[in-house]
């Protein structure tokens, strides 16, 4: 391992995102009562443009008027290739509540876009005499954010988690698909006349979740469009569950549950876990680095395996 220690992400529940359109206020407050551990509050590609005006000032009036329980509530402002973006951020953090805990950037592709968004937060967070410094998420959706991806988790203390963005990520790498996430039907390997699907965001997921650990950023799965396909969604959660990401998107409330179930280790896993930490303690009693359980090798990678699954269900628990 290098000298230099992992830092922790944030150490808060983010299994499910549940976003909505900041033109349609009426959703607000079922978003509140959501099981959603997060939401987010949608001013880019969910509002059409003659809406933007009137949805900024629908999510300002909502940040004071909404008792947002203990949600972490973030706002997705436009992106920096827009007129809208500067407008989102000042009208936000002057005249919305501290309840806006954090604003999510879209289509990020340097970490200088990330460095323009802090200063102006900061700068504005000075002028008002604001205490509670605003958090900042970021969406991975561009080819340019995946070249620049390690840098973006490193630009700024502020950043709390990135998200895969696999609509605007397929756009932008020419991909021959218009489905959001999941199961590519072209996508296959063929071997002796079967086909074997494969998994076209492996590599993307992979290299958020690797920027992220490195840097102690929440890793985050984005959206599952087709929201009447509950297997194909939890077939995807559980993939990035696997790969090491925390939680992922639900852009209707059906997929509340399904992300919160598949990012909440099970009973048995917590178990297991629970069951290697202590056939480690005594492994250790008695002087051994390795062990045995259930016919299979645990050493001590395992307790650091088995400590992400209990640490999890532990925040969870909280
Ligand atoms: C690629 C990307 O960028 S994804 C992120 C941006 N996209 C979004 O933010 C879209 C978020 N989702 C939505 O806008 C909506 O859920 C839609 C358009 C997909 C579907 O909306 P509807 O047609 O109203 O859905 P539907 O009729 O199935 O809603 C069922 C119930 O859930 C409510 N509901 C719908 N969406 C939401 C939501 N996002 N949050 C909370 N409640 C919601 C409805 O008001 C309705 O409540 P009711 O039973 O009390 O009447
Ligand atoms: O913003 C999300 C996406 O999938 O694009
Ligand atoms: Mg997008």
């Amino acid at each position: 391992m290098s000298f230099r220690v992992q830092p922790q992400p944030p150490a808060r529940p983010n299994r499910c995102q549940l976003f909505g359109p900041g033109s349609r206020p009426a959703l607000f407050e079922k978003m509140a009562t959501s099981e959603a551990d997060v939401l987010n509050l949608d001013l880019e590609d969910s509002v059409s443009p003659d809406d933007k005006a009137e949805a900024r000032r629908n999510i300002v009036a909502a940040s004071h008027d909404i008792d947002w329980g203990t949600k972490h509530v973030s706002v997705r402002i436009n992106g920096l290739d827009t007129p809208y973006w500067y407008r989102d951020v000042v009208e936000l953090i002057e005249d919305g509540s501290d309840r806006i805990d954090q604003i999510m950037i879209p289509k990020v592709g340097c970490a200088a876009d990330v460095y323009a968004v802090d200063a102006l937060v900061t700068a504005i967070e000075a002028a008002k005499g604001r205490k509670k410094r605003v958090a900042l998420e970021v969406i991975i959706e561009t080819a340019a954010g995946l070249a620049h991806v390690e840098d973006i988790a490193a630009s700024s203390p502020r950043l709390q988690a990135m998200s895969l963005g696999a609509a605007d990520f397929a756009a932008s790498m020419g991909m021959q698909t218009t489905g959001i996430g999941g199961t590519q039907e072209n996508y296959y390997m063929l071997h002796e006349g079967q086909r074997y699907w494969s998994d076209p965001w492996h590599w993307v997921q992979t290299a958020i979740v690797a920027a992220c650990r490195t840097h102690g950023v929440l890793p985050v799965d984005g959206p599952f469009g087709d929201f009447s396909d509950e297997e194909g969604f939890r077939a995807q959660a559980r993939r990035s569950a696997t790969l090491g990401m925390v939680g992922k998107w639900a852009i209707h409330p059906k997929q509340v549950a399904l992300a919160n179930e598949v990012f909440t280790p099970s009973d048995a896993a917590v178990a297991e876990a629970r069951e290697i930490l202590a056939a480690m303690d005594e492994a250790k009693r008695t002087g051994q680095g390795a062990a045995v359980y259930k016919g299979r090798l645990v050493d001590l990678a395992s307790i650091r395996q088995a400590e992400v699954i209990v640490k999890q269900a532990e925040m969870i628990a909280r």
